[in-house]
């Protein structure tokens, strides 16, 4: 039975053929080749106090429909940086989320902090087209990808400047995403065959990054307290979307999830910590 997921990669496939046609994979390479050159984000991650947001700019969903609909959105990154954001998300597929690849033009031309491409990426067109159009990270997800794709896609974004953010679900996936030695890796609570979120997923699999890669929490973020949560369990990161954009004031929003990371401390490695969940 195809999932949520494969009906979407399915969409994403016929849309790739679409701009392929309209533009070939020669002109794509020129136009990535000749793009200014990707901001590495991990240092920003690293020194932002208490915790780095990853401030997405989502208009709609799968699992909850219409969510905003943002009209300028790089009016909406620029109030994210504004209030403390480390990168603003873009996600740019269309036929679910309502994202375009203007949106990531429009997010690139308003901010100078990085730039994540949030879609299913499945194809090396993708990756060129990411960077032509200035992103500085994209999204890999491992639920998506066999192997050799995770490794292919992973080496041609890094040969082009660009960070993946390696994303997983479960501890099987942990370690396929760790097998390409990625510097940032996502845990997302939300599972994306089901789109059920549970928080302590991610409170289960952050103990299993090494140190030294950056530890993104992704989706289930309400408020101010999930965020603490989140890096009370190991977080050095959270990707937040829905509750940015409906919850007015995007710049206040940041600076309040930011402020209530500051002083809490991690549990100790290995610790399982629990999260409490709210019912979706
Ligand atoms: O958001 C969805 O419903 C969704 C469904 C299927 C695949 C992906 C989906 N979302 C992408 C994301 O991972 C989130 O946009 C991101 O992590 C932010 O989540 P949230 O803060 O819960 O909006």
């Amino acid at each position: 039975m195809s999932t949520v997921l494969d009906e979407i990669i399915s969409g994403v496939r016929e849309d790739l053929a679409t701009r392929r046609a309209a533009v070939p994979l020669a002109q794509v390479e020129e136009l990535a080749a000749a793009a200014p050159a990707a901001l590495d984000p991990v240092p920003g991650f690293r020194a932002a106090p208490g915790v780095a947001v990853i401030a997405e700019v989502k208009r709609r969903s799968p699992s909850k429909g219409a969510l905003a609909p943002i009209a300028e959105p790089g009016r909406l990154a620029a109030a994210y940086a504004a209030g403390g954001a480390s990168a603003v998300s873009v996600l740019t597929e269309q036929r679910r989320f309502g994202g375009s690849l203007a949106d990531l033009d429009a997010v690139r031309a308003a901010v100078t902090i990085p730039v994540l491409r949030k879609d299913f990426i499945v194809d090396p067109y993708q990756v060129l087209e990411a960077r032509a159009h200035g992103a500085d990270l994209i999204l890999l997800m491992a639920s998506a990808l066999a192997d050799d794709d995770l490794r292919e896609l992973h080496d041609l974004a890094t040969g082009l400047g660009m960070t993946p953010l390696v994303e997983v679900h479960d501890a099987a996936e942990v370690e396929r995403a760790l097998a390409v030695t990625p510097a940032v890796v996502g845990v997302n609570a939300r599972n994306l065959k089901t789109l059920d979120v549970d928080r302590q997923v991610v409170a289960d699999l952050l103990p299993l990054l090494p140190p030294d890669v950056v530890a993104v929490a992704e989706s289930g973020v309400t408020g101010p307290a999930d965020v603490a949560e989140y890096v009370r369990a190991g977080a050095g990161a959270v990707l937040v979307g829905e509750a940015l954009v409906t919850g007015g004031a995007p710049s206040d929003a940041v600076a309040a999830f930011i402020a209530a990371a500051r002083d809490v401390r991690p549990h100790p490695a290995g610790a399982a910590p629990g999260v409490t969940q709210d019912k979706e």
